[in-house]
């Protein structure tokens, strides 16, 4: 399987060299050549496999010869016992034909852990057969870069610097990253928003004399080995209602736009999803898009689900490339827009396919805190405030007989504050985090500044 740049303009790569890229030399995000099948009856046969296995069905499909079969069972079957639920991401009914796709049993309970409990391992495995080192970078609005720490803590092959935007995360988020005190763990709080950390990451990989010197990798979800592994729950979740003989919709809680792009890559290989919902919070520039066809940035606001406060939603870029007809000259055009302009018009023809598969709604915070209170008292079910935002679109869709599932994308012990807000509860850390407040923290505050952050990294990693 080879994988190529939505900007058009990068080296077509495997997918052992696309992980590594992380970000395409063209400023472009890897996506694969061709969508592999996947058939009705082979669907139907994940009901009751482990996790483990599914997903090796469905991964080894990009990994292609690249990783000996044993080895990439054995890099999956690693990855997935670290979870402390049996199913990995089990489904839990809300409420009649509306469930809740549990995503956040690993150990920092968020979704992010699905996938880069996998990526940190397989890119372990191929910079180990390489004798290379690598310099990981990440951008987080809490979650992310949690998950990432906890993957790459302790690994000889990686240093890893995970940007943060000051004062914007949850005390619990913050604290899971900054207290993770292993040499090759450096956390850095930048003077900025989300999308400033980010937009410092992409312009690092746009360095290419940066890049290179420090063998610069990422692990935020422009990295395609963060996709590809959140596609498998969309499989095993439909299978476990009845696909691929009856279709699902699916709810997705959206900032970055990489976990409902994982569900779009599940539908392009054969799982019958009817519809895709994207939710979003104030920050609802997706759901404008959707409604009038301009993507157009009008400021980050502060909301209750910090990690989905994001203007710049890298993996739409992945979606106009897909409905523009893989025109990355359209692509290009788009992006120069925001570039310059911070907004572009979305194009007809790719508009229309967008909304064939995909719907749109916002939930603000009012809206966000009754449905936590509100679910609490009826159906006896904690939701964390990204999940509520979810459950709080799907409850406005009409889904008719279809089962809608709504993706559970955190713990609420992650967000007390806000949960105590809504219901007056504080849910508590499990055992393994009980005494995170009382651990010491290491952080460093830089300016939001890409040549600040540049020296910090150069001076640090051991990869150059
Ligand atoms: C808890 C939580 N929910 C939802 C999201 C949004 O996911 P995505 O950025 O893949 O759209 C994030 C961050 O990415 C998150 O941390
Ligand atoms: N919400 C995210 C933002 C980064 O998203 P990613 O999926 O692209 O890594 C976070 O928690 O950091």
């Amino acid at each position: 399987m080879q994988f190529v740049s939505t900007r058009g303009q990068a080296p077509v790569l495997g997918f052992s060299d696309a992980l590594l890229a992380g970000l395409a030399s063209d400023g472009g995000l890897y996506v694969p050549q061709t969508w592999p099948q996947i058939s009705a009856d082979e669907i139907a046969s994940f009901a009751g496999k482990p996790y483990a296995d599914v997903a090796y069905a469905i991964i080894s499909r990009f990994v292609g010869d690249e990783i000996a079969p044993a080895k990439l069972k054995a890099i999956l079957n690693e990855s997935y016992a670290v979870f402390r639920h049996p199913s990995v991401t089990p489904l839990v009914e809300l409420e009649p034909n509306h469930f809740v796709l549990e995503l956040f049993h690993g150990p920092t309970l968020a979704f992010k852990d699905v996938a880069m409990q996998f990526l940190s391992r397989v890119m372990d495995h191929i910079l180990l057969e390489r004798s290379l080192k690598a310099t990981i970078v990440g951008a987080t609005s809490g979650d992310t870069g949690s998950a990432a720490i906890e993957a790459f803590r302790g690994r000889d092959t990686t240093d890893i610097f995970i940007l943060h935007p000051q004062g914007r995360t949850s005390v619990v988020q913050r604290r899971q990253m900054t207290t993770v005190l292993d040499p090759n763990v450096h956390n850095i709080a930048v003077d900025g928003t989300f999308d400033d950390c980010q937009n410092i990451v992409k312009a690092m990989f746009n360095n290419h004399k940066f890049r290179d010197r420090v063998r610069l990798s990422g692990v935020n979800s422009i990295n395609w080995g963060r996709i590809v592994a959140q596609i498998v729950y969309y499989f095993t979740a439909a299978v476990s209602l009845g696909s691929a003989h009856r279709k699902v919709s699916f709810t997705v809680p959206t900032g970055n736009f990489g976990d409902v792009f994982a569900g779009y890559c599940a539908k392009a290989m054969g799982l019958p999803i009817e519809k895709l919902i994207i939710a979003t919070n104030a920050n609802d520039i997706l759901r404008r898009t959707i409604d009038t066809g301009r993507y157009e940035m009008n400021g980050v606001a502060t909301t209750i689900s910090p990690s989905m406060d994001i203007q710049i939603s890298s993996n739409f870029e992945r979606l106009l490339f897909e409905s523009a007809g893989r025109d990355a000259s359209a692509v290009l055009r788009m992006m120069d827009g925001l570039k310059q302009s911070g907004g572009f018009a979305v194009p007809d023809n790719a508009l229309a396919a967008i909304r064939r598969d995909f719907a749109a709604g916002t939930a603000g915070e009012a809206e966000t805190k009754a449905t936590i209170s509100m679910t609490l008292k009826a159906a006896g079910y904690l939701l964390d405030p990204h999940t509520a935002v979810g459950v709080s679109v799907a409850r406005h869709q009409a889904h008719g007989a279809t089962p809608m599932i709504t993706l559970g994308t955190a713990h609420p012990a992650k967000f007390p504050a806000a949960v105590h807000e809504a219901t007056g509860f504080e849910p508590s850390l499990p055992t393994w985090l009980a005494d995170l407040h009382a651990r010491e923290e290491r952080f460093s505050v830089l300016a939001n500044d890409q040549s600040a952050v540049e020296d910090f990294i150069s001076a640090r990693t051991r990869a150059a």
